[in-house]
Formats: structure tokens, C-alpha cells, sequence
């Protein structure tokens, strides 16, 4: 036979016991003795968690859908919408319907409303007056608190939750009533705890399965209120990410090219794509997390203190926040600084990131280079750095756990058990007169024993609420560091943002006195114009040219000349707004007239038609009335119609940066040119990579469409094609000629005929070469290589030209 009591270590009189009690709930079932009152709470909260689930279910159900049938129409709209994947359009009222590919051939549409500009505007003011008191409390010494994570939070905020009637309130106020039904439900569950227990004790079978079908009952709406409270953390994450996200990128994103000017600006932010990726999802993970790591606890401690105050006195309930506080401050004093641990963590991941995608984008350049060694030993030491710190801070982390598990798990446990026994012992030191007879103290050992259990739970409750609030102080150190790197961002957007914006003295761009005269028509004046490169604050750095001065008239072509370095690529950065104007006057077509083509050819991702039509999108090209045999054209005008060939069709989409040639790439970047058909274009040796004879055909071309062209070159024979050239030798001295002039063109024949006779010697020395080339192999064929050659005096080649 098995032994039961063996088994499971309990004496037999245990175990006989068991039999009895399981016995007479099989009789009160029998019987049917159980009576469930269906006006208790547990039944009451059963059918409400029921009927509300079934709600929401409903709900998300109608809203599925609604959304699989807009969906729909939407996919029975687009004629392709394969060919609309990616893409966007701008509605009516401002917003930005964005296409998402969802399965084969299919898109679905979100809607990004409209960027309030006024908002942003008014907002600078609350990061420069943030920045401007900060300064002032840095200088005032031995402040005893600083409010500078709650003021900077203030500030963020508005941005997280814009209006009261939006989304994050309402998973905000969710979760709040969820928080609070759950400390109403561990009130509950307490109660029906130490219920359950005075009936086991009373062997009350009856009352006894009657409060288990309860406990049952109350476990359905205390697990869906824990998994309420996890969802809404998440689903409240995502709501604060999303508002942050689209609040950086309308202010990063924009014409006033914040992009390229906070790059500038190295000195306050650096590994800007880490900040925008990683620490505001850190941060919004990390604020949503904290209303219910520390929401919960401080609503238990209300909550359980007020209950616990009415069983064991006020005395008690000072005594256990006394033992709260001290601990509290003693946590604080040994808490280590895991906000800039955290902070400091996240700049080093961003470095080792920022390593690891330079080798990905620059493979090709680092392979020819033969660099695998320089690169390895880079991507070594910024992960080395990066361990370092991961390994101080585990360090760190180990120590406090120590202090913080014996402080708030075993220490604040006990002081728990000795306020939840004090009751009970002193009823046995002082018994109530009541008392006195057996049958009396039996009923009050037995209520003693419910009171206790209920205390317990809710000591230990309490204990563990305050201790999961000490817990949170270490996330709020680590919000701390989050809310001081996104902070920082915003900040520094806001300030490259609004080119006059002024932080104060050492961060001000106040030196930004240059007039910009936009829509001239009369094609591109510069009237006393230094050319500076600006300081990483944004004040004058280097002077490069000194009070510059041209004009060119529209339908006129201007050739800037100059050696490396001189500035011929920063004329168009003022031009193009990249860089401030400090002083002068500059006259410009309207922005959408003029086009810009940088040194390096960029490509963007997506297929062959994206490559030729960027910066548009394809829903533009649509709307603007072309379709592809215009981009055929295009590529036929530009001599690269093969590519079509070669590729097949627009929607092959590749990694076209590798895929492309040099001479390719400046074809490419020509036909952007084409379709866009601006009136003015600005060439940065956009020709260099091509044949002579592709080059003439090209500037020809650029001439027959009737679009004005600013080339910055240092190759004098490009001045063929152009009317003025304006000649940069240093920072004091540039030339600016109209090559129409008489006296100009006897110059131009002069340099015409210096290049000639360059030219003239060198095609002697191609000769000479090939002379030595063919006596080199014919002595290859009868003498061994490994031997010395002399050459004969003769055919030595000369040094210099
Ligand atoms: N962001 C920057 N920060 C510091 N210096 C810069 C910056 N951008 C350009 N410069 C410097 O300004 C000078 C002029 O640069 P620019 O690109 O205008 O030269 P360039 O005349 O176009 O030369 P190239 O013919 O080689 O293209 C260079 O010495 C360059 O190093």
C-alpha cells in the first residue's frame, strides 16, 4: 500500500484531517449547502470583468473590420499598389497619407497629421529660457534640490501628451483605473485570504468551498487587470515614442534642414540616429514603465496604510513609514548614479554602432584600401570602451542589489510580520473581558487568526509596495539619464531650427546679419559676402573668402574656378542655406528653382525610377502629369537608356550606389536635372567622371533645355560653356570675368593657347613612353627580369614637363 505520509511528508493525523475536511465538502455539496450570494463582489466583479471583456472584444472585433474594408477600397483604388509602396501623399487638409506595403501587392494607409509649426515655434522658447535658467543655477552653488528632471519632463510632456483629448490620455487614465482596481482587488483578495483560513481552522466546510468559488471568481478580473496594466505599459510606450518620433522628425526634417546644420553642431550631440532610434524608445519605455512600477506601490501604500491604521493604530502605521523614510535615505546615499551610467552606456553603444555601419557603407573604399586591419582595430577599442563601462556598471549594480535585497526584501518583511503580530499578541497580554468563556475564546482565537493572516498580506503587501517604490528609484535615475538625452536633442533641434534662435551668448547665432532676397527672378546676385565656415556653436569660424561680389543674370552660365579647399563647394552651401549668411546681400531664384548636384551622387533606397526622379516621390511624378516613357526619355537624353535594358524595368529595386559606375552615377545625377528642369542648376564637378566627349554633349544639353548652370570646377577648359567665371586664388583675391568682354576672350585665347602647347607636350611624352615601352619589351624577350636594365641616355625620361 502507499504510504501517503512518506509521500508527502505529512503525519498521519495531517493527512486524516485532509480526509475529514475533503469528506465534508463532499457532504456540503451534496447537501447543496453552498450558497453563492450572486450580490457579493466577487460575483459582482466576475460578470462585470465578463460583460466588459466581451465589450472590448466587440469593439476591436467592428474596428478589424472597418479597417480590413477601408483597406480594401483602398487596394480597389489604386490601380497597382504595388507601384505605391513606400510612397506618400499629401492630403487636403495638410496631413500625410503614408502607403505601407502589407502582403503581395497589397498597401495599407496611415494618416500623419499635419505639423502645427506655431506650436514649435512657441515651443523654442521653453528650451532657450530652460537652457538660459539652467546656466544661472550652475553658477548658484550648494542648491539643495535641483528640479532639473522634473522641469525638463514638464517641458517634454507637452509634446507626449499635446491636448487632454487624445489618445495617451485615455490609455493614461486606463491605467490609472487599473492600477487603482488592482489595489482594491489585493484588498479584496486579502480579506478573502484570511476568510478562507478562519474557516479551514473552523472547519467550516460550507463556508469554506463558498470562499474558494469566490477566490475563483476574483481571479478573473485580478488577471486581467495585471495583464491590463502590462498592455497599457506597452500600448502607452508606443503612444509616447510615436508623438516624440514625429515631433523630432517635422523639426529635423524640414527646409530648414536641421539634418545637415546639427551635424555642425558635434559638440553637443553626437550619433544623432542613436538619439532618434534608441534613447527615445529608452525613454518612452522607461516613463511608461514608471507609472506603473511606481503608480502601483503608491497607490497600495494609500490604500493599505489607511486599511492597516483602522486593524493596528496610528502608532503602528509611524512606525512602519518611519522605518520607510530611514531606509529610503539611506538607499538614496548609496544609490549610484545610474542615470549617467546609463547615459554614458548608450553613447558608447552608439559609437560601436556608428563604427560598425562606417565599415558597412564604405566596404568597397576600406577593401581597395586593404584598411580590414585599421578597421579592426577601431571597431576593438569602441567595443572595448564599451565592455569596460558594461563591466563597471554590472560591478556597481552588484554592490547595490546586495544592500537593496537585504534592505527592502528581508528587513522591511520583518518589521511587517512584528506590526501584523502585535495585535495578536497583545490581545493575549491584555484579553478582551468578552473573553472569558472557552467557547468565546475560541471564536476570537479564530478571528485573531483571520485578522492576522489579512495583516500579513497586507504588511507584506505594504513592505513589498514600498520596497518596489525604493526599486524605482533606480529607474528613475535611469529615466533621469534618458529625459537628459532626449532633452538635449530637442534642444539642439530647436536651436539649428530657427536660424536667428539665440541661446545666449556662447550658443547664440546672433552673428547671422546677411539678408537672403528669395524669388529673384533675375537669376544670382552676391553683394559683399564672406564666405565663413561656421563654428560648431554657429558663430564665424574661418574666413575663407572676404566680401564676395557677382551677378549673373538668368539664361547665363558661371564657371568658379579655384584649387582644392578654396571654398567653390561653400558658395553653394550659402547658396543652398546649408551654411549662415553673417553678412551681405544674396539674391536667388525661389528654392524650387534652383537645383543642386553635389560631389558625391547620392542614392537613395528603393527602385531604378526612385533614383532618377529624388528627391520626388512617385506619387508626385504622377501628379505632376509624367509617367515612366517620360523617365525613358530622360535616360535616352542623358545616354543611359542601356540601363533600362540591362535592368530590365523602374521597379527593380538594388543597392544602386554599388551597382552604378562613377561616369554612371554623374548621368544619373544629370537626368535628376532633367526632370526636375529647374532654372538654375549648380554643378559640383558633376562632369569629372565622364568621357570629353559625353561632358561637351551634356553642358550642350543643359544649354538647349535652357537651364542656367553654376559650375564649381578647377578644370579651365570647362569655361567653354560658361559666360562668367569668377576665378578664387585666396581669401583676398577673386577674379570675376564676363567672358563676353573683348579684353576677356584675347585672355581666354591666351589660356587657350598655354593649354594647347601643355597639351602639345604632353602628347611628346606619350610618345617618349611609348618608345620606352617598346624597347622595355623587346629587351624582356632575351634578358631575364630579375636583372638590372640600363637604359640608353636617350630614351631616360627627363624630369618635369
Ligand atoms: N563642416 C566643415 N567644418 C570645418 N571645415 C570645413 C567644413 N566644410 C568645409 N570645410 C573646409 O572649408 C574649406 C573649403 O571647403 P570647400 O568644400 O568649399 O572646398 P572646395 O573649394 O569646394 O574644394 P574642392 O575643389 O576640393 O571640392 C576646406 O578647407 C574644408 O576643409
Amino acid at each position: 500500500m502507499i504510504n501517503i505520509s512518506r509521500l508527502t511528508g505529512y503525519k498521519k493525523k495531517d493527512v486524516r484531517n485532509l480526509l475529514l475536511i475533503l469528506q465534508e465538502f463532499v457532504i456540503t455539496y451534496k447537501d447543496n449547502k453552498v450558497k453563492i450570494n450572486y450580490k457579493s463582489r466577487p460575483v459582482i466583479l466576475f460578470l462585470s470583468t465578463l460583460i466588459g471583456t466581451a465589450g472590448v472584444g466587440l469593439y476591436f472585433t467592428v474596428k478589424n473590420i472597418l479597417t480590413k474594408y477601408n483597406e480594401y477600397i483602398l487596394n480597389e483604388k489604386l490601380a497597382r499598389p504595388a507601384l505605391i509602396r513606400q510612397s506618400s501623399t499629401i492630403l487636403k487638409n495638410g496631413s500625410r497619407e503614408i502607403f505601407i506595403p502589407k502582403g503581395k501587392n497589397k498597401v495599407s494607409s496611415i494618416i500623419i497629421p499635419k505639423p502645427n509649426l506655431d506650436t514649435y515655434a512657441a515651443d523654442k522658447y521653453l528650451y532657450k529660457n530652460f537652457v538660459i535658467n539652467q546656466r544661472i543655477q550652475e553658477q548658484k552653488k550648494g542648491v539643495l534640490f535641483s528640479s532639473k528632471f522634473l522641469n525638463q519632463l514638464t517641458i517634454i510632456w507637452r509634446i507626449l501628451i499635446p491636448k487632454f483629448y487624445c489618445k495617451n490620455t485615455s490609455l493614461l487614465l486606463s491605467q490609472c483605473f487599473f492600477l487603482l482596481m488592482r489595489t482594491w482587488l489585493s484588498l479584496l483578495v486579502a480579506k478573502l485570504d484570511g476568510q478562507i483560513v478562519k474557516n479551514l481552522i473552523a472547519a467550516n466546510g460550507r463556508k469554506f468551498s463558498r470562499d474558494l468559488i469566490y477566490w475563483l471568481l476574483i481571479a478573473f478580473p485580478a488577471s486581467y487587470t495585471n495583464a491590463a496594466i502590462k498592455y497599457l505599459d506597452s500600448r502607452l510606450s508606443l503612444g509616447f515614442r510615436t508623438n516624440l518620433t514625429r515631433y523630432i522628425h517635422d523639426m529635423y526634417l524640414d527646409k530648414a534642414m536641421a539634418y545637415y546644420k546639427i551635424s555642425l553642431n558635434t559638440n553637443d550631440i553626437e550619433n544623432i540616429d542613436q538619439y532618434i532610434t534608441n534613447d527615445v524608445a529608452k525613454f518612452s519605455d522607461s516613463l511608461s514603465g514608471l507609472f506603473s512600477s511606481m503608480g502601483k506601490p503608491f497607490i497600495d501604500l494609500i490604500f493599505f496604510s489607511v486599511y492597516l491604521r483602522d486593524n493596528l493604530g496610528s502608532g503602528a502605521i509611524i512606525g512602519i513609514f518611519a522605518n520607510y523614510f530611514l531606509t529610503a535615505v539611506l538607499l538614496k546615499r548609496a544609490t549610484p548614479s545610474f542615470g549617467k551610467l546609463s547615459s554614458r552606456r548608450t553613447h558608447l553603444e552608439g559609437a560601436y554602432f556608428n563604427d560598425q555601419l562606417n565599415l558597412m557603407t564604405n566596404c568597397e573604399e576600406i577593401g581597395f584600401y586593404k584598411g580590414s586591419i585599421i578597421e579592426k582595430s577601431k571597431l576593438q577599442e569602441s567595443f572595448s570602451n564599451l565592455m569596460i563601462h558594461v563591466n563597471k556598471e554590472i560591478n556597481i549594480s552588484f554592490a547595490y542589489s546586495v544592500l537593496e535585497d537585504y534592505v527592502l526584501k528581508y528587513t522591511w518583511s520583518a518589521w511587517g510580520y512584528i506590526f501584523a503580530g502585535l495585535p495578536v499578541f497583545l490581545d493575549e497580554i491584555w484579553p478582551a473581558e468578552t473573553a472569558k468563556s472557552e467557547k468565546k475564546s475560541e471564536v476570537n482565537e479564530r478571528q485573531n487568526m483571520r485578522q492576522f493572516i489579512i495583516n500579513k498580506r497586507l504588511m507584506l503587501s505594504l513592505a513589498d509596495a514600498g520596497s518596489r517604490l525604493m526599486y524605482s528609484i533606480k529607474e528613475v535615475n535611469q529615466l533621469t539619464g534618458y529625459t537628459d538625452r532626449v532633452f538635449d536633442l530637442l534642444t539642439n533641434l530647436h536651436k539649428v531650427h530657427s536660424p536667428r534662435y539665440d541661446f545666449g551668448s556662447k550658443f547664440g547665432f546672433k552673428d547671422f546679419n546677411g539678408t537672403i532676397q528669395n524669388n529673384y527672378n533675375d537669376g544670382v546676385r552676391f553683394e559683399k559676402i564672406p564666405v565663413i565656415i561656421p563654428s560648431k556653436d554657429g558663430s564665424e569660424a574661418v574666413p575663407l573668402i572676404n566680401d564676395l561680389g557677382f551677378s549673373i543674370k538668368q539664361n547665363k552660365n558661371l564657371l568658379i574656378l579655384g584649387s582644392n579647399g578654396c571654398g567653390k563647394t561653400s558658395i553653394a552651401r550659402i547658396i543652398a542655406g546649408l551654411w549662415p549668411l553673417y553678412r551681405g546681400l544674396l539674391s536667388k531664384p525661389n528654392d524650387d528653382d534652383i537645383f543642386y548636384l553635389p560631389q558625391k551622387t547620392y542614392f537613395t533606397t528603393g527602385n531604378l525610377r526612385d533614383q532618377i526622379i529624388y528627391p520626388y516621390s512617385y506619387n508626385d511624378m504622377l501628379e505632376m502629369g509624367y509617367n515612366d516613357d517620360y523617365l525613358y526619355h530622360i535616360l535616352r537624353e542623358v545616354k543611359l537608356e542601356h540601363l533600362l535594358k540591362r535592368e530590365g524595368n523602374f521597379n527593380v529595386v538594388k543597392e544602386w550606389k554599388d551597382v552604378f559606375s562613377g561616369g554612371e552615377k554623374q548621368r544619373i545625377s544629370i537626368a535628376r536635372v532633367l526632370f526636375k528642369n529647374p532654372k538654375v542648376v549648380i554643378l559640383d564637378e558633376s562632369t569629372n567622371a565622364v568621357s570629353t566627349d559625353v561632358e561637351d554633349y551634356l553642358f550642350e544639353l543643359l544649354q538647349k533645355k535652357k537651364i542656367s548652370f553654376i559650375t564649381l570646377s578647377h578644370r579651365p577648359l570647362l569655361m567653354k560653356y560658361h559666360d562668367f567665371i569668377l576665378e578664387i586664388e585666396d581669401q583676398d583675391h577673386w577674379k570675376f570675368h564676363d567672358l563676353s568682354s573683348e579684353e576677356n576672350l584675347k585672355s581666354i585665347d591666351n589660356e587657350i593657347k598655354d593649354i594647347e602647347s601643355k597639351l602639345s607636350q604632353v602628347e611628346k611624352w606619350e610618345k617618349r613612353k611609348i618608345d620606352i615601352e617598346n624597347y622595355l619589351d623587346g629587351m624582356y624577350e632575351d634578358i631575364d627580369v630579375e636583372s638590372s636594365i640600363e637604359l640608353p641616355s636617350t630614351l631616360m625620361p627627363k624630369t618635369g614637363m
